[in-house]
């Protein structure tokens, strides 16, 4: 596609668009504006985006597309911002916001202007903040979450994918209200969850100093998320406040019902307990990027010898394949064990696959 897009908020997601969209239309221009100069500068240096402005409303007016990628609080006063503004007729905007039916309601005002409001949420992010963390295959394979109203046009909604073809996203379109409900489930509600452990541990370290060196495993991978960007998650939970109280007061009711079956010793029914949770963890899909983060995974029968691992990582890094994670599975002596090699891609994980079958005689799969 051709034309202006113009991305406000240079952040992880926004600077991560942008090199989306720039590589799958080659020739449209991308100029992006944040309210911290710094960003921008990045932006502009990393050629993430081919312009910086100062000026949102000299910008906006010239856009065909605009993508507004700032904190959720703040993407719903830029609403009223661009209101004020001439926008170009039959231009697009669309959001990146965790939450959906608050920005959603304020699109209003663009659609009385006969310009195009179409709520967004790619489900994929990371803890890390700010321009310098933006990659163009954070959103490969992950859900696309579009608010589209009632009213707007196929037409519309489909020349909107046509600009973010470039993230490989699954595009679905879900009720800004459905949205908010899952996304409270799966993403919200458990990011409050890692906060208040890592409350509990940092609390519990000033009664027992080695708590913080021992938080290792498993508290580390619960407790990731938590090292979000506070600012972005006070909006998120701020805006979706209902639901998060809705979610709390069953959380609450279910660590009673814990507490119940510790008090009386029931074995049989913490056990129970932990069995449902992993079978429905383990039933989770894996080859789909969402709130359980997926990789494409290389199993590599090998022989259970010293070195083996370095053996087969060398002949990757020899042809520069990235590899995301390592692990050995049922290794027992004198059999073979199964190696599962991770990576960020499919290509990588074909690209892998036909190294190792050049370079040795171990059989792989896909899993
Ligand atoms: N981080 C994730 O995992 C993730 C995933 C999907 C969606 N989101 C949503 O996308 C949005 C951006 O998140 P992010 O992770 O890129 O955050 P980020 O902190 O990396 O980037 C946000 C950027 O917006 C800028 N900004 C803030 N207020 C602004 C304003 N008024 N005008 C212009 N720029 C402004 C900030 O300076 C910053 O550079 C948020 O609404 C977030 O809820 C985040
Ligand atoms: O992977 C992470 O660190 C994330 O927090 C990503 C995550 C999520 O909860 O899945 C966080 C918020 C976004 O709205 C979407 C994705």
């Amino acid at each position: 596609m051709t034309g202006r897009v113009f991305i406000i908020g240079l952040g992880l997601i926004g600077g991560s668009l942008a090199l989306c969209i720039k590589s799958e239309h080659q020739k449209c221009t991308v100029v992006g504006y944040d309210q911290d100069p710094e960003q921008a500068r990045l932006a502009k240096m990393l050629g993430i985006i081919d312009m910086a402005t100062e000026s949102i409303e000299e910008e906006a007016c010239k856009a065909d597309l605009i993508v507004i990628a700032t904190p959720v609080a703040a993407a719903v006063k830029m609403v009223h911002t661009l209101s004020c503004v001439p926008l170009k007729k039959g231009a697009i905007v669309t959001d990146t916001g965790s939450t959906k039916q608050t920005v959603s309601r304020h699109g209003a005002m663009l659609r009385e202007m006969g310009v195009e409001f179409i709520g967004g949420h790619p489900m994929a992010g990371s803890h890390k903040s700010g321009v310098t963390a933006a990659k163009k295959i954070l959103f490969e394979n992950a859900y696309y979450l579009l608010t589209p109203e009632q009213g707007t046009q196929s037409a519309v909604l489909e020349q909107l994918k046509g600009w973010l073809a470039g993230t490989k996203a699954k595009f679905l379109t879900v009720l800004p209200e459905e949205h908010d409900y899952m996304t409270g489930v799966i993403s919200h509600f458990p990011h409050l969850v890692a906060a208040s452990l890592v409350h509990q541990a940092a609390a519990a370290e000033k009664d027992s100093e080695m708590v913080g060196r021992l938080a290792a495993g498993g508290f580390r991978d619960i407790t990731r998320i938590a090292s979000g960007s506070p600012e972005m998650w006070k909006d998120i939970l701020v805006d979706n406040r209902d639901v998060m109280l809705q979610l709390l007061e069953g959380w609450q009711s279910e660590m009673n019902r814990v507490a119940g079956l510790l008090h009386s010793s029931d074995a049989d029914s913490i056990r129970n307990y932990f069995d449902q949770a992993k079978r429905y963890r383990d039933g989770l899909p894996t080859s789909e990027k969402g709130a359980i983060p997926s990789f494409y995974d290389l199993f590599v029968d090998v022989p259970d010898y010293p070195g083996v691992i370095s053996e087969i990582t060398g002949f990757l890094a020899k042809e520069n394949i990235s590899i995301v994670n390592i692990r050995i599975i049922e290794t027992r002596e004198e059999v073979y064990g199964v190696l599962v090699i991770s990576f960020q891609t499919e290509e990588d994980r074909l690209c892998a696959q036909e190294c190792l079958s050049r370079h040795t005689d171990y059989e792989t799969s896909v899993g």
